[in-house]
């Protein structure tokens, strides 16, 4: 930078020591072009004597124009003289007498003034024109003129070597100048490199500047960015340590709380490790409690069995329905029946048409009551419950390992279906002995898990039309043909072949097969109720026990009936296809009849083959089964007569001494 700074000043000298020099290098070499000396004076008559009015010490003059340092040549008149004179010998220094044009002061020879070096010669001194025989004369003026011009020739001779000691100077120093003007040159070329390279740097230095403000824009960018993140982590590092000072503060009631809970705990500890103690005391009078339940359960078995059996083995309930309202447009009240006690029936004969006069039973009250005693009357008043309530006992004799057998018998609408399944659209008040009995079953089944008994159950429902088996929970439209077959040879045990047979688990599931039953019985017919009322429908649940405790095992069978209407059919009147619904219906339940009356006359051999509907509840009619029958009553005055021959069917049967039931346990 120094040199740089430095540079102009030694520019301007290289280029003043240049200028310098220029015109000297434009100077003739000093062999060539030696300075001449200064001209003499010529006389007046040669006027082209240029160099006489010349300074004699011009030294910068072009070698072109300079005049030769040759002696000047003598005017015309001279040069004739001078041709002469040469024939004539002049004393050298003789004064020319006579030269008017010589100036005062200025004499010839050693007269003449003393010249400083370099200094023009004297002006030569003009002799005054001898006459020609003056040969004498002109011979001196020539000498004189001669040594003129020699002493003109020394001082030239020591002005040329002046000059040329100066030219030589110069020349020196031109050189001097010139190399130091080639060194400056390098220099100033050096420093020019230097300076394109400093030039570069700077482009790269300003490239770099400009990279430099760029980052620095992006870092101050990123700056302000960070600055905000920072600010929003300060304002949520403020926030965290408010919740820090709010968690440390909910520590601190947390660790009290905390160490409460310990001193509570430990006490709590105490408390349960007393409570362990009691527990297992406890377990083992549960477990001897268990252990005695277990006994009162089997006692129960035996002490409930005995009742049933003190109860007898079949037993008849009476139930009227009550007036439908369509009905009580024609018949206000029911007059001719009355429930006199729960197991008492009064008939009025005086409001009867057709009374059998001929009947067995008991008038009562003279001659126009008939009274009919059965194990239960309901009255119109009964409800599904109170009537449930009653059989439920008989149901926890199929629990129990018991077959049961609950039928119910009556004339066409007389309320069978209403007693067994309920109404169209059942509601818990309204539902019926099915539906209650599948409750009752699937919540004692849980009651005796805790003693030990588990329990699975099977479910079939068919249909007798015309002494054939419908299976009720299969395809209708496949018309399978169902056989009864035993079991096993000799044994009771009935089972029905191709017959669905469900595991249930629960009510709802058997709730879904009763609605699939109604369905298929839908479609089996045209006229369901109709068909409903000539056909016998069976719901078999099979119940089988089992205590790995105890070891005791139950196989009881629920059969819950709906029996065809029982009203007296009049074959001769019949033809065809109702000839032959008639004939069936007539057969099965006369067959029933039959088979009731042999077992309680113990007969020998009971025809239980002689109808489908005997054949099927053969184990639940005998000795090993508990029987009870619905007998339905209508309350119609105008149904008085099959009313009769109901009430008289239904004595009969409770009259029958069945035997005693045997438990099928193992
Ligand atoms: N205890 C009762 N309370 C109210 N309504 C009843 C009662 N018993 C029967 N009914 C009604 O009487 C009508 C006939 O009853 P249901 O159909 O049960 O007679 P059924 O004997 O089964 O006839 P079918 O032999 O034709 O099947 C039905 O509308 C039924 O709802």
């Amino acid at each position: 930078m120094e040199q740089k700074e430095n540079s102009p000043p030694a520019k301007e000298m290289a280029k003043s020591q240049i200028a310098r020099v220029k015109p000297l290098s434009k100077l003739p070499t000093p062999r060539s072009k030696m300075p001449v000396a200064a001209p003499r004076e010529v006389p007046q008559a040669a006027p082209s004597a240029g160099p006489a009015k010349r300074k004699p010490n011009t030294l910068v003059q072009p070698a072109a124009k300079r005049p030769r340092t040759e002696p000047p040549l003598p005017q015309p008149g001279l040069r004739r003289a001078t041709s002469t004179s040469s024939l004539t010998s002049r004393k050298p220094g003789a004064r020319q007498g006579g030269d008017a044009r010589q100036p005062a002061g200025r004499g010839t020879g050693s007269s003449a003034p003393t010249r400083r070096p370099g200094a023009p010669p004297p002006a030569p001194t003009v002799s005054k024109k001898r006459p020609a025989w003056d040969v004498k004369g002109r011979l001196a003026d020539i000498e004189k003129e001669l040594k003129n011009q020699r002493s003109i020739n020394e001082g030239l001779a020591q002005q040329r070597n002046a000059f040329r000691e100066q030219v030589n100077n110069i020349s020196s120093t031109a050189a001097q100048m010139e190399k130091e003007t080639s060194q400056k040159q390098e220099l100033v070329q050096s420093l020019q490199a230097k300076l394109r390279e400093r030039e570069q740097d700077l482009e790269e230095t300003s490239g770099q500047a400009h990279r430099l403000e760029t980052k620095v824009s992006r870092l101050q960018q990123e700056l302000a960015a960070s600055q905000q993140t920072v600010e929003a982590l300060q304002s949520q590092i403020t926030g965290l340590k408010s919740s820090i000072a709010s968690l440390t503060a909910q520590q601190a009631s947390a660790t009290a709380e905390r160490d409460a809970y310990k001193l509570e705990c430990d006490s709590l500890k105490q408390t349960c490790k007393e409570n362990t103690a009691t527990i297992k005391e406890q377990k083992e009078t549960i477990e001897a409690m268990k252990e005695k339940e277990r006994a009162w359960e089997t006692e129960r078995r035996w002490l409930h069995n005995t009742v049933q059996e003190l109860k007898g083995n079949i037993r008849v309930f009476c139930r009227i329905r009550p007036l439908l309202e369509e009905e009580k447009r024609e018949q206000e009240a029911i007059s001719h029946l009355s429930v006199d006690t729960e197991t008492c029936l009064l008939v009025d004969k005086l409001n009867s048409h057709a009374l059998d006069e001929t009947s067995s039973i008991r008038k009562a009250d003279g001659d126009n009551k008939y009274e009919f005693n059965f194990d239960k009357i309901y009255g119109p008043w009964s409800t599904q419950e109170s009537v449930f309530n009653e059989l439920s006992q008989l149901v926890q004799s199929a629990l129990d390992g018991y077959n049961v057998c609950i039928f119910a018998y009556g004339q066409t609408g007389s309320g069978k279906t209403y007693t067994m399944e309920g109404p169209e659209q059942p509601d818990e008040t309204t539902q019926g002995v099915i539906p209650r009995a599948v409750l009752q079953i699937f919540k004692t089944t849980e009651t005796l898990r805790s003693k030990g008994w588990q329990y699975g159950l099977e479910a079939s429902f068919l249909e007798i039309y015309n002494e054939m088996i419908q299976d009720l929970l299969g395809d209708v439209k496949d018309n399978i043909k169902h056989e009864i077959r035993m079991v096993n040879k000799g044994s009771h045990d009935v089972m029905v072949t191709n017959l669905t047979v469900k595991a249930v688990t629960s009510p709802k599931q058997v709730h879904d097969l009763l609605r699939k039953a109604s369905a298929n019985r839908a479609v089996a017919s045209t006229n369901c109720n109709e068909r409903s009322s000539r056909s016998h429908s069976v719901f078999m649940l099979k119940i089988r026990g089992e205590n790995p405790i105890t070891g005791e095992t139950s196989h009881g069978v629920l059969n819950l009936v709906d029996l065809a209407g029982s009203e007296r059919l009049k074959e001769s009147g019949s033809t065809g296809a109702r000839l032959k619904e008639t004939q069936a219906i007539n057969k099965s339940l006369s067959s029933l009849g039959n088979v009731i009356m042999a077992l309680a006359n113990k007969e020998k051999h009971e025809p239980y083959r002689t109808s489908k509907l005997t054949h099927l509840l053969q184990n639940s009619l005998g000795g090993n089964s508990k029987t009870l029958m619905f007998v339905n009553i209508s309350p119609r005055e105008e149904h008085f007569g099959e009313t009769l021959c109901s009430l008289r069917f239904a004595t009969k049967v409770n009259n029958c001494n069945m035997g005693t039931a045997q438990k099928r346990m193992k």
